[in-house]
């Protein structure tokens, strides 16, 4: 399927670096802004100043608010935080076209329930083919044309083929992957450790123990993408190391320098109540540790992480429980 029609759901940093990828490309493409007026703002200004100031947004972009409008297209991306993915889908079940790809960009697990994207997908929007965009992608450097590589996966080689093509350009390459529920629940637990390297870093624990975070964060993520059906190769790729160490070396990372404040002794209440941009770990600690636990997988960072986001735990008794564990084989 030739794809010339490529439209954004969310018009936050990632959603705008989006459409500019889509542009640059070459695609007819459209952005939907939930609210009108942000809508006629965005497209009279020709920059997004709330999300991406400063980067000029060409003519080829066209901003709409209307849903069923921006439903017209080959690829619609969704790129609103990933608790909203279940509204939207239900928002755009009575007008999605037939065969279009629906490409996840956001990068989270549902709170309430634990389900990865793509499952939630699958139940509330049954017509669309799924695919998966993630890897370390800063949506300013995105933005700025600077070199990024991501994963586009799905289970249909063709589509993702199709995919790859219709997006890249220039800067910007995808790779193709088999293993969307690989790439999903890496991409999004890499947000739950990125707030526990934040963490330390904030609290002086030193570069030792941030590697020691990223290394062992990688074997819990693995343990969790095996048991939903992933592959080990997957966490080696960009969605896996590559977004991992990408987000947990970064303040340009919103999640981890939420860690970094956490660290130097804010409350969580504090820094949220500060910010309007998301940090989808915070959602996705609570939501990882029920499904990790719905399957009996170990994970005791994002368990940490968990704790002292939403249960009051202190991170000085968190650090001090992790070191105190029982001695293993690294490999176990
Ligand atoms: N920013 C990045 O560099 C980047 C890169 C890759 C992936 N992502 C992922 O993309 C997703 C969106 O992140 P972002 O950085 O664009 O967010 P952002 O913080 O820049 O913008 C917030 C977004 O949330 C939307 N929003 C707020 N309330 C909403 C509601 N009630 N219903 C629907 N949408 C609502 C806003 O319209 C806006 O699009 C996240 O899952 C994030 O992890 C972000
Ligand atoms: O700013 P963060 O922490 O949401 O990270 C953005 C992207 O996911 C990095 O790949």
């Amino acid at each position: 399927m030739s794809i010339e029609r490529v439209s954004i759901i969310g018009a936050g940093a990632w959603g705008t670096a989006l459409a500019l990828i889509a542009a640059r490309a070459g695609r007819q493409t459209t952005l939907f802004v939930r609210r009108a007026e942000l809508a006629t703002d965005i497209s009279a200004q020709r920059q997004n100043a709330d999300y991406l100031p400063g980067i000029a947004l060409p003519e080829a972009i066209t901003l709409t608010s209307d849903l069923p409008h921006a439903l017209q297209a080959e690829a619609i991306l969704y790129a609103q935080p990933a608790q909203h993915l279940r509204g939207f889908c239900r928002a755009a079940r009575p007008h999605w076209p037939g065969h279009a790809a629906l490409v996840l960009c956001a990068k989270g697990i549902e709170q309430q329930s634990g389900l990865l994207l793509h499952e939630i997908a699958a139940s509330e929007l049954p017509s669309a083919r799924v695919t998966a965009l993630s890897g370390p992608s800063f949506a300013i450097d995105v933005a700025r044309s600077l070199p990024t590589a991501v994963a586009i996966a799905g289970t249909d080689g063709a589509l993702v083929d199709d995919l790859m093509l219709a997006l890249s350009h220039g800067a910007f390459r995808p790779y193709g992957s088999d293993d969307l529920a690989g790439v999903e629940v890496a991409g999004a637990v890499k947000n739950v450790l990125a707030i526990a390297c934040g963490m330390v870093m904030g609290a002086g624990l030193g570069d030792n123990a941030r590697a020691a975070l990223i290394t062992r964060g990688l074997a819990e993520v693995s343990r969790l993408v095996l048991a939903k059906g992933g592959r080990s190769e997957t966490l080696m790729g960009l969605a896996g190391l590559g977004d991992l160490v990408l987000t947990c070396s970064s303040p340009k990372s919103r999640n981890m320098s939420l860690g970094q404040e956490l660290g130097q002794g804010r409350t969580l209440a504090e820094i949220l109540s500060q910010r309007h941009s998301v940090a989808e770990g915070v959602t996705t600690a609570s939501a990882v540790v029920t499904l990790a636990r719905s399957l009996g997988v170990e994970m005791p960072i994002a368990e940490a992480v968990n704790r002292i986001l939403h249960q009051g735990s202190r991170l000085d008794a968190e650090v001090g429980a992790l070191l105190s564990r029982p001695l293993r084989r690294e490999s176990e």
